[in-house]
């Protein structure tokens, strides 16, 4: 029996004539972590588009929650409980750190006509907001205007929109890019906390956090996965090692 999350099979991608996924079978067990790796252009980002709806496969099918959602769009996707946080930051930056996490704790409710007649419907609102302000340790900067805070705090607001629609799998694209180090292990560990109970997919460049935080790693090279393990078996596979060309994958 499969008990994955989210099952890839034979997943392929071509842009006009030039198949840049070629094959991807992959499974996301329902709490774990686990990391996609692979060399610059390998299609990481790519297959994330694919799992996330920003991409229709060319064949291959994309499972999630049993169901097949291969083409659906993003919207469809996160009402289903697949939300995914972009390299790129995307909150509103004059707003307040509160009124971003609010407006995306209140998204999945807007077609809820049962929810807007509810008289509870602000305190909800007010204690989920509260809730996940705590969760990724913004509560001292609620009032802060989002885009006048340190980069590595907006990365931390954006995981916090990115739990507001309470999804079962998460997908984080390079969430420690442009980081220190310090901050870079700060990130891992609220991703460890904030993730728990639920599956994580990352592609993260920062082989210490990738190593240190994953469950399982799932390696990419053109379009292929050429393994999939534990940080262990990933760290002593002759292919692995190969595809890095002697590249240090972890101390
Ligand atoms: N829309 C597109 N049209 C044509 N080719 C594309 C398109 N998007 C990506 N590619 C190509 O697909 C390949 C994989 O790109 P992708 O960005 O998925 O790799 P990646 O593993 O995420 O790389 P990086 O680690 O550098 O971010 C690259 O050769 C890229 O040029």
């Amino acid at each position: 029996m499969n008990d994955s999350v989210l099952s890839i099979r034979d997943l392929r991608k071509s842009f006009g004539p030039i198949e840049i996924m070629r094959g991807v079978d992959l499974d996301l067990r329902p709490t774990e972590r686990h990391a996609l790796i692979g060399p610059n252009g390998a299609g990481k980002s790519t297959l994330f588009h694919l799992i996330s709806g920003n991409l229709t496969p060319t064949s291959g099918e994309i499972i999630f929650d049993g169901r097949q959602v291969g083409g659906e769009s993003p919207e469809t996707l996160n009402r289903l409980g697949l939300a995914r946080s972009f390299q790129i930051t995307n909150i509103f930056p004059k707003l307040s750190v509160y009124e971003n996490i609010r407006l995306a704790v209140m998204r999945p409710y807007r077609l809820q006509y049962s929810f807007w007649k509810s008289v509870n419907r602000l305190a909800r609102v007010r204690e989920e907001t509260e809730k996940l302000l705590e969760q990724v340790r913004l509560n001292s900067q609620a009032s802060t205007i989002a885009g006048e805070m340190a980069y590595s705090e907006q990365r931390s607001l954006e995981i916090a929109i990115t739990l507001a629609s309470n999804p079962k799998v998460i997908l984080l694209d390079e969430p420690m890019a442009g980081m220190s180090h310090e901050e870079a292990l700060y990130t891992a560990e609220l991703i460890r906390e904030v993730t728990s109970g639920r599956a994580l997919m990352i592609v993260e460049h920062d082989m210490d956090v990738v190593f240190s935080l994953s469950d399982r790693i799932s390696v990419l090279v053109y379009g292929q996965l050429i393994a999939t393990g534990t940080p262990d078996e990933i760290r002593n596979n002759k292919s692995v090692k190969e595809a890095y060309l002697g590249e240090e994958v972890a101390q």
